[in-house]
């Protein structure tokens, strides 16, 4: 706070405020905070016993595992086939127990609705007429509606019982001709299997403790946030209350003298830092951007608030920054050395690196390089060969048989399994980063003051824990040491990636993001997480100044299968801010599908505009990189610039610069060229708005959905509103009402209900389970013959590729005519459609995304919610309909 704003402070306050009465509500909220505290304390520890009693069991298990499998000797290897089969059928076993329970629940939802449409058939027969009961009427017509649910629900579930019925069969079927071909190995491998079988179930109920201590610190967490920000509105509160009892007296309508007022100046030098109109850019594989500031910022990050303020200049054991949201807990320190140094480093620099001059596993590495590229564009036998060996080395993979298929995690190539010298790994990293050069130079001269660069885009990826060593250097916490490589390069060892991108960001005069593998070493006496080689290993978002000094630091918290990495001991909400833009929040590729930290950042802390490194697989119809992208700026209300890796064999394309009205993006699945891309977008962070005009644009609400810009346009919507308010679809001829019998299909890995959208408008409904999706449209130029698109539900956990609960509404194109093609990837459609899609979410995260053929990017005329349902509609696109989306993430249940 500077001087003229403590002045202005005691001038509002009134003379004492110690006289004041305390407000009671602080005391509730103090004791809600100690309480949280306590908790977050007492789970803390649990977490940690019970997360050391499940690695115990694990190494007890592998331990006496391995003495059996001595003893046994191959028995065990040879009876495997029979061991699994028993394992599917115990499964279809349980599958089929299920759907028998579930046939028979919907034949008694049946009886019991027939039975009530008798009932209240009798009743109105008995009232004779005369006196209409409308009570029995409505209850008559509630019950045909949920005899006609029930009947369809009852022959769905009579096809699943059926199914896994013939499934289970099958699977008995299979155990039982291997149970008599490996008769002799099966009882001697009997004991390895039954100790297993007894080894999983303890560490099933291990599992389950610890994800409840996670679950009950989460919960911990948030009772603390919600206590802090109460006490900060009671703060705010009382300080707006004293401030009005100070201007009180003086007097209503001095207007001149409230001009005068120190508290307006300050507003109006906010006003004038606004119109310091930002430019933000992304990068693309071999293509980045930046952008150029002449002020020194004011910088800061959240995850550097720990207890040690003191720059250092030695190796110290990593002190996670997860406590400091929690400032009371930043004394209890979970690692009780924090503050002591270690004079032994396991991380580069401080350990003998493998021989900088073996290039062994070099020629492996290139096929992994993200940004390296030489071949972009290019036409070389080298290049050709390159390209080859990309495709091979996709095409090997068992999962990646046809190109779409190929748009997936499994067609990661693999990263070096020799650790190359530090040398070679140098070399590696220096081409990527003479690509990086290029690119910060034209985004500078284009006047960018932002540059993000990809993740992974530096070292490539894939590696394994050891293989990655070479790469790594130590990014030292921003919050404890200032530090500007470039001007002090010798000042870390073994940090010349670092060093390289602190002079780019410093000659360039830009902010520079850019992703980098991160070694911290720890002490495992002290820190039980701390792995078994003493090191933590982090996938890392770097943030660099204009004038080169590391300014934010942040861990990747949802990894996405990265070997070579360790998730944060705690989760790490960073932000750094810029004198152009305010604040930016960083979070990297899969956390964006996860609340921590996200969510977090978004709703509990304000964040509005993210630099986002990523390196993501494309997967249609709901989850392309840019079609992702864009639903969250628009949901969260938040600009988003989006860097991503482009590799086209690795369906990892699609970069853009989000606001949430607005969007800059490339995606192009051909060739390998990157491509820079620069805008303009107005400033969100509100401390810098202050009370500019423009503050008007923060009205928006996180999730809460998007009024429509224009509420003359309005009228637009009536034939929408009229007909949503009546509850029928657009014609009089009810006949558009007809609904077809709903059917399953996969869509992206999750068993989808859906129904087919026929005919040329019509109100539709698609339920999974008791969640319904619900979709008025009408196609502007149908061509049945040609197209067929489905509205499908999904309510549940999505397993595959990562672990999170869904609830999905989506209207999608289907690849063929047949409702098995319904939920398959397509990126080109014909068909003009106005729509309203609604379901009642019990989620207030949901992603609204509009994708257009030829994977351009549309959004929603409007969204929000109304009478419990999160709905969006759409009119008066210009390109034909791929996909539209309501994607609900329920994050408490992602560990059902
Ligand atoms: N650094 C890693 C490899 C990079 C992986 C980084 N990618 C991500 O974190 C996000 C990928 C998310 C893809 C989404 S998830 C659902 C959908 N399914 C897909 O196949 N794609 C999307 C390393 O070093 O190995």
């Amino acid at each position: 706070m500077d001087n003229t704003e403590k002045e202005n402070k005691s001038e509002d306050e009134p003379e004492s405020p110690e006289d004041e009465e305390v407000d009671p509500r602080i005391q509730g909220e103090l004791e809600k905070l100690n309480q949280s505290t306590d908790d977050i304390n007492r789970w803390e520890t649990e977490l940690e016993d019970s997360r050391q009693r499940f690695r115990a069991v694990l190494v007890e298990a592998t331990v006496k595992l391995d003495e059996q499998v001595k003893k046994i000797g191959k028995a065990v290897e040879e009876s495997k086939p029979y061991w699994e089969a028993r394992r599917v059928a115990r499964q279809a076993q349980v599958e089929a127990q299920r759907a028998t329970q579930e046939f028979q629940r919907a034949i008694e939802i049946l009886r019991a609705a027939k039975e009530t449409i008798a009932l209240a058939e009798e009743r109105l027969l008995e009232e004779d007429s005369r006196q209409f009961d409308s009570a029995w009427q409505e209850m008559l017509n509630h019950a045909t509606q949920r005899v006609m649910e029930a009947e369809q629900s009852r022959t769905r579930s009579e096809l699943e019982h059926r199914e896994t019925a013939a499934k289970y069969n099958a699977a008995i079927g299979h155990m039982r001709q291997l149970e008599k071909k490996l008769k002799r190995t099966i009882s001697k491998s009997r004991p390895y299997f039954e100790l297993k079988s007894k080894y999983y179930l303890q560490l099933e109920q291990l599992k389950r403790k610890v994800d409840e201590c996670q679950a009950k610190l989460s919960q911990a967490k948030a009772e603390y946030r919600t206590a802090l920000r109460n006490l900060e509105s009671i703060s705010d509160e009382i300080h707006a209350r004293r401030r009005l009892a100070a201007i009180g007296p003086r007097g209503c309508g001095v207007g001149a003298e409230k001009d005068a007022g120190t508290g307006d100046d300050i507003s109006n030098f906010k006003m004038e830092s606004d119109s310091i109109s930002m430019i933000s850019e992304t990068f693309e594989e071999e293509n980045s951007n930046g952008s150029a500031s002449d002020e020194d910022a004011e910088t800061q990050s959240r995850c550097s608030l720990n207890s040690n303020s003191a720059p250092l200049d030695v190796p110290r054991p990593y002190v996670p920054s997860g406590p400091s949201p929690y400032p009371l807990l930043s004394s209890s320190c979970p690692f009780t050395s924090c503050t002591s140094l270690n004079s032994f480093s396991p991380c580069p620099g401080g350990v003998e690196l493998p021989s900088p001059g073996s290039l062994e596993g070099f020629d492996r590495v290139s096929p992994v390089l993200g940004p390296r590229s030489e071949c972009s564009g290019a036409s070389s036998p080298e290049c050709e060969q390159e390209r080859g060996e990309r495709a091979e080395g996709a095409e090997r993979k068992p999962e990646n048989t046809t190109r779409a298929s190929g748009l997936k995690s499994t067609t990661l190539e693999e990263g070096p399994k020799v650790a190359v010298g530090r040398k070679a790994a140098l070399q590696h990293m220096d081409r990527n980063l003479e690509v990086f050069e290029t690119q910060a130079t034209s985004a500078a001269r284009q006047g960018a003051q932002i540059l993000v660069f990809p993740e992974d885009a530096i070292h490539g990826f894939n590696f394994s824990r050891e293989s990655i060593a070479p790469y790594l250097e130590t990014v030292p916490d921003p919050g404890a040491v200032t530090w500007s490589p470039c001007a002090d390069p010798d000042r870390f060892q073994n940090t010349e990636v670092l060093h390289r991108l602190s002079c780019m960001a410093q000659k360039n005069s830009l902010f520079l993001v850019a992703n980098m593998p991160d070694c911290q070493p720890c002490n495992r006496s002290v820190d039980p997480l701390c792995p078994a080689d003493g090191r933590y290993q982090f996938n890392t978002d770097v943030v660099f100044s204009d004038n080169g000094t590391i300014v934010a630091r942040y861990h990747k918290q949802n990894l996405y299968f990265e070997a070579a990495f360790d998730t944060p001991p705690a989760c790490e909400y960073v932000t750094f801010t810029t004198p152009f833009a305010g604040r930016f929040g960083v979070f990297t590729c899969f956390d964006i599908l996860f609340r921590e930290p996200v969510v977090t950042l978004v709703k509990d802390m304000g964040v509005r505009q993210f630099v986002y490194p990523t390196a993501w697989m494309n997967q249609l119809p709901l989850l392309a990189a840019v079609q992702f992208q864009r639903s969250f700026s628009y949901s969260a209300g938040v600009t988003l610039l989006a860097a991503n890796i482009r590799s086209a064999a690795m369906g990892m394309t699609g970069s853009g610069i989000f606001t949430p009205w607005d969007a800059l993006y490339h995606h192009d699945t051909e060739g390998e060229t990157g491509k820079l891309l620069v805008l303009r977008v107005p400033v969100l962070d509100p401390l810098l708005l202050g009370d500019a005009p423009e503050r008007a644009r923060l009205k928006l609400v996180p999730f809460s959905g998007f009024p429509k810009m224009d509420l003359a346009e309005k009228t637009e919507f009536e034939p929408f509103q009229r007909e949503l308010d009546s509850g029928f679809c657009l014609k009089e001829d009810s006949s558009c009402n007809i609904q077809s019998s709903p059917f399953t299909s996969t869509m992206m890995y999750d068993k989808f209900t859906l129904v087919p959208v026929h005919g040329k408008e019509g109100n539709l409904t698609a339920c999974d389970g008791s969640f319904c999706c619900h979709l008025l449209f009408q196609k502007i130029n149908p061509s049945p013959e040609e197209e067929l698109y489905a509205l499908g539900a999904f309510d549940g956990l999505h397993v595959v590729h990562g672990t999170y609960y869904l609830e999905v509404c989506a209207v999608v194109r289907c690849t063929g005519l047949h409702q098995e093609s319904c939920g398959g990837e397509i990126e080109h459609a014909h068909m003009l459609m106005d729509f309203h899609l609604h379901a009642a979410f019990t989620t207030e995260h949901v992603f609204a995304g509009v994708l257009g053929s030829g994977m351009t990017l549309d959004r929603p005329d409007e969204s929000g919610w109304k009478n419990g349902s999160f709905y969006m509609s759409r009119r008066g696109m210009s390109s034909g309909l791929v996909t539209a989306v309501l994607y609900g993430r329920v994050y408490e249940k992602d560990s059902e």
